[in-house]
Order: structure tokens, then C-alpha cells, then sequence
């Protein structure tokens, strides 16, 4: 369970989103909402990857007071995602299945999947931006996070990638983990329920009825 008390994130003096309240059952969630309606910034907030105002909680722990704990329980891919160039994508996922203690059959299931093996032990600097976001949806899964959050997953990928995305987000979301995905196209398919970001706020799409 995600539980947002008071949220909100100012840019300078700008507020650009806020949350009074609201709780996001365990499931699978499309944060839909216009260029700049704050989908990134309300995903980087539940990443922790920037400070905001108020208190974001995932099963009863803080993510500003138990934030090692929290970050455990989360994983992210970023829409534009951007590595050292000088890292390779083996480099990366051994970072990351360390530090997520995963188990390397599950990693290599991944690499599999989205066809990366060809390329993960060259410099990710030498990356196209396909290749890179490939990457960094194998990260984002690496592990046994509780909640996984991508930002725009879609963009970049090819068709055989496209294809095998939603299988293995439905595998996971069977096995317990929660997603909040933001994307301008649809992928009902796996029947997501609905967020709107606007209006500097976010509503499940029920509560706009
Ligand atoms: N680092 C920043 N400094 C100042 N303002 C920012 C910053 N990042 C985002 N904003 C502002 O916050 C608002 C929300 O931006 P955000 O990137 O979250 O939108 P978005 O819904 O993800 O947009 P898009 O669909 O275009 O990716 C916008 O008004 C944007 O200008």
C-alpha cells in the first residue's frame, strides 16, 4: 500500500503537484496526464530521487524517516535514462544485482528477454537510446522490489522488446509487485487502473466522475 499525507513539490517558489491525501491499493497503475502535468515529478518523488513537502509511505515506512529501508522496496527506470558512459551494462547489472541481492538466474532471465547480451559488456557511451533503455528496464526489474516505477517505458523500444515488456510486467505484478507506469500510449492489455495528473494534482480516474 502507497499512502501520500500533505505531498506537495515546489520548484523555486512554483508548486508545481500536490497530494492531500491518497491511497494506492497493491496493483497496476497508468499515471496518464498532459506534457508537464508533473508524471516525472511525481514518480522521482516516490523513487526518492528529489525532496518534496508532506510524507510518502510504502507498507507503513517512510520514505524520509526509514529511507534505506524504503529504497529496497523500490525500483525505478527513468524515461530518458542516463548512465556514465564509461560504465559498461555488465558493470551496471552486477552493481545492481548486488545491491538488490538478486539472484543471478533471474538476471539472466532478464538479459534474455530484452536481447541485451549482445551488447552489455561494450560502454554504455557507445549506446544507442534503444539500447539503453533495454538497459535500464533489466535494472529495473533486477531484484524483488515491492514496487516498480516506469517512466515512460514504451518510448525507444522495438517491437520485440514492446512484446515481451507487458509479459513480464503481468509475471511480476502476479508475484505481488505493484507498478506505476507513466506512458502517452495506452496498454490496456494488462488493464491497468488509472491515475490523472492534473490540475497539480492526482486522482484516481474514478474520483473524476
Ligand atoms: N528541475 C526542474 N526545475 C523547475 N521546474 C521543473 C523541473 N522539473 C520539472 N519542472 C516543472 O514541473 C512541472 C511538471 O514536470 P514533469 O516533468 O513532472 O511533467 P511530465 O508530466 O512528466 O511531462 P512530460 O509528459 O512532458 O514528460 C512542469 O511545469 C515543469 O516545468
Amino acid at each position: 500500500m502507497l499512502r501520500f499525507e500533505n505531498y506537495s513539490k515546489r520548484f523555486g517558489s512554483k508548486t508545481v503537484l500536490t497530494v492531500p491525501e491518497l491511497t494506492l491499493e497493491r496493483g497496476l497503475y497508468w499515471l496518464k496526464g498532459e506534457n508537464g502535468s508533473g508524471k516525472t515529478t511525481f514518480l522521482k518523488s516516490i523513487a526518492g530521487l528529489i525532496p518534496f513537502d508532506g510524507t510518502i509511505q510504502l507498507n507503513d515506512i517512510s520514505i524520509k524517516q526509514q529511507p534505506i529501508e524504503y529504497r529496497r522496496l523500490v525500483n525505478f527506470a527513468e524515461a530518458e535514462p542516463l548512465y556514465p558512459g564509461f560504465l559498461t551494462g555488465n558493470d551496471l547489472i552486477s552493481f545492481y544485482t548486488e545491491t538488490k541481492q538478486a539472484q543471478k538466474e533471474q538476471v539472466a532471465l532478464l538479459i534474455d528477454a530484452f536481447d541485451i547480451g549482445g551488447f552489455i559488456g561494450e560502454k554504455v557511451g557507445a549506446y544507442s537510446s534503444g539500447m539503453v533503455k533495454k538497459l535500464s528496464l533489466v535494472l529495473a526489474f533486477v531484484g524483488n522490489s515491492d514496487l516498480i516505477l516506469l517512466d515512460e517505458p514504451f518510448i525507444t523500444l522495438d517491437h520485440k522488446a514492446l512484446q515481451v515488456l507487458p509479459e513480464i510486467i503481468d509475471d511480476y505484478q502476479q508475484k505481488g509487485t505493484s507498478f506505476l507506469i507513466s506512458s502517452h500510449q495506452p496498454f490496456t492489455l494488462l488493464e491497468p487502473s488509472v491515475l490523472t495528473v492534473a490540475n497539480k494534482t492526482v486522482l484516481p480516474a474514478s474520483a473524476l466522475c
